[in-house]
C-alpha cells in the first residue's frame, strides 16, 4: 500500500516515522522548508517507546505528485486544511482513502464535500507530540494510539486492508466499528482539556489545587450535552476517563493548544471549541464554552494586532 503522510509535523512525523521504520511504503507530503530540513537532518523522533533516526525520509512537494496513493494520512492543523486539501488533491485517485486525524468534526464535512464520502475514513489519535525548534518530534507521554474506521460503521475489506497496513508498525493501531462515536468522545475530551487549561493558563493539577475543577466539570457537561444533541452521547467509560484525567491532583498535563498559545502560535479555536459551541445552538446555553471561545478569540485578535503592529513598526 502506497501511503502519503500529509505534513511531517508532530503527528505526521511520529506515525509516519513509525510506519517507515516498520518497512511500509511511506512518502511525506511537505512544503519546501520542511523538505529541506528532513533532507538535511533526517526524521528524528524522541519517544519513550524508542527513538527513531531516519535519514532522508521520502518526501514530495505538492506540485511533484505524479500518481495517486492508496492511503493518505492527513495530519495538518485545522487552520491549514483548505491549503492541505489543494496540496493532496493530485494524490487522490478513485480508490484512494483519506484518513484524517485532526481533532473535532468539521474537517469531515469539508473533506467529504471536496473528495466525496466514499474516500473519507474517520480517525483520531491519542498521543502528545510536539516538534522542537530543530524539527525533531518529541513524544511527551506514553500513549500512541491511532484509531480509524468506516464513518458508516462496521467493517469492510478496504478498512481491513488499512488495518493490516497500520498494525504492527510500532504504535497502537485500532480498527473501530464506531469511529464517529469515538471521534465525538475525543472531541469532548479535547474541548474540555484544551478549554480548561487554556482558560486557566495552567496545568490540570494547578487548576485542581486552585479549587477550580468546577470549570472542568462544566465544560465536560456542556460538551457532552452538545454531543448527545447531535446523536452521540458519550459512553460512561469516556466520561469517566475525561473526569479522571482532568481532575487529577498534581497532574502536569496541559493540552497542545495551551503549548501553542504559550509560544505565540496559531490555535485551532474554531475547530475545537467554536464549531462545538455552534452546534449547541444558543451560546447562552453553554456559558463556560462561550467564555472559553471568547478567551481564545481574544488571544487570536491580539496575535493578529501585534503581528500587524510589528510589521508596521
Ligand atoms: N500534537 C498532538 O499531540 C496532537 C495533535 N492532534 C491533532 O493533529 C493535528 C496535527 O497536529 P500536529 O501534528 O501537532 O501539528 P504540527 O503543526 O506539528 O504539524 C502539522 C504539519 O502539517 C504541515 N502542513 C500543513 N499544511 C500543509 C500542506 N499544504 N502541505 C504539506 N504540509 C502541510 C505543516 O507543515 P509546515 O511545517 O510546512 O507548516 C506541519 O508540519 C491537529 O489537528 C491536532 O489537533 C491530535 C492529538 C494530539
Ligand atoms: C488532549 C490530547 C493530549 C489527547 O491526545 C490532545 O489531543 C491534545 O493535547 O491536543
Amino acid at each position: 500500500m502506497r501511503i502519503l503522510v500529509v505534513g511531517a509535523g508532530g503527528i505526521g512525523g511520529y506515525y509516519g516515522g513509525r510506519l517507515l521504520n516498520a518497512g511500509r511504503d511511506v512518502t511525506f507530503l511537505v512544503r519546501q522548508r520542511r523538505a529541506a530540513q528532513l533532507a538535511e537532518a533526517g526524521l528524528v523522533v524522541r519517544s519513550p517507546h524508542g527513538d527513531l533516526d531516519l535519514p532522508a525520509p521520502p518526501t514530495v512537494l505538492a506540485q511533484d505528485i505524479a500518481a495517486p496513493f492508496d492511503l493518505i494520512l492527513l495530519s495538518c492543523k485545522a487552520y491549514d486544511l483548505e491549503a492541505a486539501m489543494d496540496s493532496l488533491a493530485p494524490a487522490c485517485g478513485p480508490d484512494t482513502l483519506i484518513l484524517p486525524v485532526l481533532n473535532g468534526m468539521r474537517h469531515m464535512d469539508l473533506l467529504t464535500a471536496r473528495f466525496g464520502a466514499s474516500r473519507v475514513l474517520g480517525g483520531l489519535c491519542l498521543i502528545s507530540v510536539v516538534l522542537d525548534p530543530d524539527g525533531r518530534v518529541l513524544h511527551l507521554n506514553d500513549l500512541h494510539g491511532l484509531t480509524f474506521g468506516e464513518p458508516a460503521g462496521g467493517r469492510t475489506s478496504r478498512v481491513d486492508a488499512v488495518a493490516a497496513e497500520l498494525t504492527g508498525a510500532g504504535f497502537d493501531a485500532r480498527l473501530s466499528g464506531s469511529i464517529l462515536q469515538d471521534m465525538w468522545e475525543k472531541w469532548i475530551f479535547i474541548a474540555t482539556g484544551a478549554g480548561a487549561t487554556c482558560l486557566m493558563r495552567a496545568a490540570i493539577g494547578d487548576i485542581v489545587a486552585a479549587g477550580a475543577d468546577h470549570v472542568v466539570t462544566s465544560l465536560l457537561a456542556e460538551s457532552s450535552a452538545i454531543a448527545a444533541s447531535e446523536g452521540f452521547p458519550p459512553r460512561a467509560a469516556a466520561t469517566e476517563r475525561a473526569r479522571d484525567t482532568y481532575t487529577k491532583p498534581g497532574s502536569t498535563m496541559t493540552a497542545s493548544m495551551l503549548r501553542d498559545m504559550e509560544r505565540g502560535g496559531p490555535i485551532e479555536a474554531d475547530q475545537i471549541v467554536g464549531d462545538l459551541l455552534r452546534r449547541g445552538g444558543d451560546p447562552a446555553a453553554n456559558p463556560t464554552l462561550r467564555i472559553v471561545l471568547g478567551h481564545l478569540k481574544a488571544y487570536e485578535a491580539r496575535r493578529v494586532r501585534e503581528a500587524a503592529a510589528g510589521t508596521a513598526g
